[in-house]
């Protein structure tokens, strides 16, 4: 008989971990229907995508899910993991129903691998470590799993370079693969549910990725699979194969098996030919012939569908997951600190965003102030200082929200990951955020500032130019911090890094033209009126003129000259600058951060509660 597989050496049970509880996972979906609105027709229509799948998945076993694309391969992937609850049918896990308890003995590696790009292989996983693993393990513990499953998956070589992304170089696409799988094994799962593992990587880098999942349901775990295209090697290495189509199941029994059985319906895979690539284009249903042929094996599978497996005889009830059930989630107070050092860590690594920030700070600084260079204090420069108190303002609060605009989005789907792997609550992250990048709110603003205000030479009127510098600064940050909040309120609500840009730019415009130099708050329109008490530029613009102009005791202005003021005071009083003291607007300036800080916050728990 002509053999379509190659044998691959295999490290059969001699392997088997002990303490890792065996458990069996049956299926009855009797359907998964989705209601959606058609774009074409406006009308809202129902389609099954899932209709009368069984299955069975023992330990030891690696269960690789194929069909043609569309057949339903991740929908039934997300309903075994329990992602998805909104179907007709159970499943169960040792013949018990799904309790919560088990998840913490199932993990889900999705396929887009996402993780902080400037973290090394081995800093990732000792923070996945704190984070995922029970409260009660000691740092030494911790870090000896860490180890074990990089050696296990081998990721040693590799475990001091950066992960990287398609910018910045990293590991390598099967090394990122393994390190997806590492972070999950982190707790010692029994059931592995994994997204297409293989894409995007070549033969090679595919092939020791699925080894490496062949060597964990070996193990004892069970290993659940979707995959695109398998080579032959890759094939030899299922023990068992689930056949869709059409989201109903065409055939599940063991891999080494199949060409016999589709044989026997009369579909004889050539000689040489990879079994998967054949029985892919033999189930696709494309014309109205090939729809007959696959209704038939849809209905000879059905006749004779038996499910044989052995069900594991492992008790529920005796079964303790590795994260200890009762005390599954670390404290409050360790998340905080874990997702801060974290975030502090990856932000002071990213040398090339810091660099580009710090750059950009000092060239606008350098250009501004050689253009308001040493600006004597006479008529006509009243309003060269407004333009250029303006000026520095706008700039501090365009740069600082613009960044989050883009930033959020990116890093949304890591989060929303942790988040949906229960590491922490979506609010715990948003704090952490808050709090781990005040230091960057404060630090930009100085660097901006130093060489710009000796520059223009705006301490060279008052009598502690220190003083003022320091004055100056305070209300700068104070800026900064308030715009960043925008920039998270505006990219929590978005969501969309394409988007949020936009957006956002549109949402900082009235607060530009309120901001006190544009339109003369006398003169502001009184609709609008609630725009300025939101702009953070007025604040600012507001809080900076005046501790400036206080200096200024006189400016000079001739005899039959028509001036505009002759001294600070009465520059504030024309351009209705002297309303309120320094204090006033620097409380403000906190008040609305705090407020734009919270309507991000709803915005993200808005987020998250869709993705639900
Ligand atoms: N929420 C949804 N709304 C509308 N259609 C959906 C939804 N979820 C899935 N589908 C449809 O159900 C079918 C199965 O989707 P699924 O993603 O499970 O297929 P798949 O086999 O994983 O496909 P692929 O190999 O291309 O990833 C597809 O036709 C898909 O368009």
């Amino acid at each position: 008989m002509t053999t379509h597989f190659i044998e691959i050496p295999s490290p059969r049970p001699e392997a088997v971990v002990d303490d890792i509880p065996k458990l069996t996972l049956e299926w009855h979906i009797q359907d998964r229907t989705v209601t959606f609105k058609n774009p074409a027709t406006k009308e809202k229509e129902s389609k099954a995508i899932l209709s009368d799948v069984h299955g069975i998945a023992a330990p030891g076993q690696f269960v690789a899910i194929m069909g043609p694309s569309g057949a339903g391969k991740s929908s039934l992937l997300d309903i075994l993991s329990g992602r998805v609850k909104d179907f007709n049918g159970s499943v169960l896990v040792n013949g018990q129903k799904w309790d919560r308890r088990m998840t913490q003995c199932t993990c889900y590696v999705i396929q887009d691998d996402l993780f902080y790009h400037t973290l090394t292989v081995k800093e990732h996983l000792l923070y996945q470590a704190d984070l995922r693993m029970a409260p009660s393990t000691t740092l030494a513990q911790r870090e000896a799993r860490v180890h074990a499953v990089m050696e296990q998956l081998g990721l040693l070589k590799c475990q001091d370079s950066f992960i990287g992304n398609a910018s910045n170089r990293g590991i390598s696409g099967g090394e990122r693969k393994r390190l997806s799988l590492a972070t999950e094994l982190l707790t010692n799962p029994s059931i592995l549910f994994v997204d297409e593992p293989t894409s995007g990587l070549d033969s090679f880098m595919a092939e020791s990725v699925v080894h490496e999942l062949q060597k964990l349901a070996n193990e004892g775990r069970t290993v659940i699979a979707t995959i695109h295209q398998p080579s032959s090697q890759i094939f030899a290495m299922f023990d068992m194969l689930y056949l869709l189509t059409n989201g109903r199941t065409i055939y599940y029994g063991k891999a080494n098996q199949t060409v016999d059985y589709f044989k026997a319906k009369g579909l004889n895979c050539p000689s040489y030919m990879n079994p998967s690539d054949y029985f892919m284009r033999e189930i696709i249903i494309a014309d109205p012939s090939s729809t007959e042929k696959v209704g038939h094996l849809l209905d000879a599978w059905k006749n004779q569908e038996a499910l044989q497996s052995e069900v594991s005889t492992e008790k529920l009830s005796d079964i303790v997951p590795m994260t200890d059930g009762a005390n599954l989630h670390i404290g409050l107070m360790m998340q905080l600190k874990v997702l801060c050092q974290r975030n502090i860590r990856r932000l002071l690594r990213d040398k090339m965003a810091f660099r580009a920030r710090f750059g950009q700070s000092i060239v606008i600084a350098l250009l501004a102030g050689l253009i308001y260079l040493r600006l004597d204090m006479s008529q006509s420069a009243i309003q060269s200082y407004l333009g250029a108190l303006f000026f520095i303002t706008l700039n501090q609060g365009m740069l600082a929200a613009n960044s989050e605009f883009v930033l959020i989005p990116l890093e949304l789907p890591i989060m929303l990951r942790e988040y949906e792997a229960g590491l922490y609550g979506s609010t715990m992250w948003y704090i952490a955020k808050n709090i781990s990048e005040l230091l960057v709110q404060f630090f930009f603003p100085m660097v901006f500032l130093l060489p710009l205000y000796y520059l223009i030479g705006f301490g060279r009127f008052s009598n502690d130019s220190t003083d003022l510098f320091f004055t100056f600064y305070l209300i700068l940050s104070l800026v900064t911090s308030a715009s960043v909040g925008i920039g998270y309120m505006v990219s929590c609500a978005v969501r969309r890094a394409d988007l949020a840009p936009m957006i956002g730019i549109v949402t900082l415009m009235p607060f530009v033209l309120f901001g006190g130099l544009l339109v003369n708050t006398d003169d502001t329109p009184v609709y609008f009126i609630w725009l300025e008490y939101l702009s953070p530029i007025k604040y600012g613009y507001r809080a900076l003129n005046r501790a400036f102009w206080t200096t200024i005791p006189s400016i000079p202005c001739a005899a039959g000259q028509r001036c505009a003021a002759v001294n600070g005071l009465q520059v504030l009083e024309n351009a209705s600058l002297n309303e309120h003291s320094l204090l006033y607007d620097s409380l403000l300036l906190i008040a609305i951060n705090i407020g734009f800080r919270f309507l991000g916050l709803i915005a993200l728990l808005f987020t998250v509660h869709k993705k639900k």
